[in-house]
């Protein structure tokens, strides 16, 4: 099939690579100038596992080209999804200009009959306005479909060629299927393409990631629960998890919740019930038990150090809101560092893949240098107090524990992702504080 993605971020450039990879032919456009330009020089501007090799394979291949171009990639295009951001406006609901904006490019280059499919995670409605907009340039049939996007950013590729399902919204029988012949490649394990109504793919977007951000909460809560009565959240998560009616996934404790999902879609559907006069009391208590989260590992740190932060060093291992992405967007790190540096701490932070965009992030904090930015994960223990865990990249699950006790002035670790055994770190003699269990020292007694 003839396709166009409009919008070549996280969902847009994935989506892309992935239709081409199974044969379609497919332009990537964006209004980003650098981004194409980037991208035609074979360089990707994420970071994604596998993706540039893939990008390079369907490039060379000729079955994929980037382009600013919009006019003729909808010229040339059966298919036209829209996959551009939908950040959240002052009052938490989503901000659906660029959805709009493309809308009326698209409208104004029709010529023909299009498909015009939404990957954008929207409002309930959306749909009819990208109708409505596109209806005001064109005279030419089209249908919209709502077809939400479900990826993980650092494992995009995989949940992309192997969904657990996909979910269409559309009430037309030929773009239905259309759509069916479209995904068939990727569901070939019998995984369901679920055809429904546009408004109910639309909600089950925000009905998934709302789910998945409401288990997150959930087992943060019985964390901090775990800490007061003297359990272990790790044996407690286990013990759940086990449970098929409840599963194993995403019920590991944290520092919150982050990443440019979870945070921007529970308020947006919190904002879209109120819309329609409901407040959805269990979502707004996960928000706020997200964002008390966010701060759990601050009081850690400061009790330990008596409450007297000013002057004391501290490294940072993990800047991204989850592994292997560069993605700091609502990254819990970005709060606890500001929080810290407030205190009157100075913070030495490494990560594999983010330091770039924490260039800019803490581009403030650098140049009062109350924040270094360190490429090697031990340099930044140099002359720190103690460390703090943020991000659970597989690099920090088994480092060397007695350089890291050598090199801090105090032999402690703050551990936001419960990466160690806080037994084994109690035989090394290293303080170990980590969320929802015990702290190294119950084991010294
Ligand atoms: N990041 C993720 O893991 C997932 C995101 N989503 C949703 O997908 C949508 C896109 O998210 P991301 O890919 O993360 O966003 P992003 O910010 O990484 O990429 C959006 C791209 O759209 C481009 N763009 C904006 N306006 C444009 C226009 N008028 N014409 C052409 N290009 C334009 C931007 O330059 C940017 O490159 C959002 O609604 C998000 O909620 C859904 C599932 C997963
Ligand atoms: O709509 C989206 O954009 C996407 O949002 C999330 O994907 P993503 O934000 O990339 O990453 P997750 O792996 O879901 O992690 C989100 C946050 O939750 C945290 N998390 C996740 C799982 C867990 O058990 N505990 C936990 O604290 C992570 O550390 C991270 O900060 C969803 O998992 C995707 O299905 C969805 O498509």
């Amino acid at each position: 099939m003839r396709i166009a993605v409009v919008g070549t971020g996280y969902v847009g450039l994935v989506a892309g690579t992935c239709f081409a990879d199974v044969g379609n032919d497919v332009i990537c456009v964006d209004n980003d100038v650098n981004k194409i330009e980037m991208l035609n020089n074979g360089k990707i501007p994420i970071y994604e596992p596998g993706l540039e090799e893939m990008v390079k394979r369907n490039v060379t291949q000729e079955r994929l080209v980037f382009t600013t171009d919009i006019k003729s990639a909808v010229e040339k295009s059966q298919i036209i999804f829209i996959a551009v951001g939908t950040p959240p406006k002052e009052d938490g609901s989503a901000d659906l200009q660029h959805v709009l904006a493309v809308a009326r490019e698209i409208g104004k280059h029709m010529n023909g009959p299009k498909i015009i499919v939404n990957k954008s995670t929207v409002p309930v409605g959306t749909a009819d306005k990208v109708r409505d907009e596109v209806k005001k340039h064109t005279h030419y049939d089209f249908s919209v479909v709502s077809n939400p996007e479900f990826l993980k950013e650092g494992a995009a590729i995989d949940d992309f060629l192997k969904p657990d399902r996909v979910v269409v919204g559309t009430d037309n029988e030929e773009t239905a299927e259309t759509m069916r012949n479209l995904y068939a490649p990727f569901v070939r394990t019998g995984k369901p393409i679920l055809i429904m109504d546009v408004r109910s793919a639309e909600l089950t977007k925000y009905a998934a990631n709302a789910m998945l951000a409401t288990k997150i909460s959930f087992i943060n809560e019985i964390a901090n629960l775990c800490e007061k009565v003297g359990a272990d959240v790790e044996m407690v998560r286990k013990g759940i998890g086990t449970d098929r009616r409840i599963g194993p996934y995403f019920i590991f404790p944290g520092t919150g919740y982050g990443g440019s999902c979870f945070p921007k879609d529970v308020k947006a559907i919190i904002r879209t019930a109120r819309e329609y006069g409901m407040e959805l009391k269990i979502l707004e208590a996960v928000e706020s038990v997200n964002n008390r989260q966010k701060t759990i590992l601050l009081d850690k740190i400061k009790n330990y150090f008596n409450n007297d932060l000013k002057g004391k060093v501290l490294a940072v291992w993990g800047l991204s809101f989850k592994p292997n992405t560069d993605d700091m967007r609502e990254a819990p790190a970005i709060s606890l560092i500001r929080a810290l540096v407030k205190e009157g701490a100075k913070i030495r932070a490494h990560d594999p893949e983010a330091l770039k965009e924490a260039e800019w992030r803490f581009e403030d904090l650098v140049k009062t240098k109350d924040v270094f930015l360190i490429k090697k994960r031990y340099e930044a223990l140099e002359g720190a107090d103690g460390l703090i865990i943020m991000t659970e990249w597989n690099e920090f699950r088994e480092p060397d524990f007695y350089l890291i006790k050598e090199m801090l002035k105090r032999s402690v670790i703050f551990d936001g992702r419960n990466l160690y055994d806080p037994k084994r770190m109690a035989k090394i003699s290293i303080d170990y504080f980590p969320i929802g269990r015990p702290s190294s020292l119950e084991y010294k007694k």
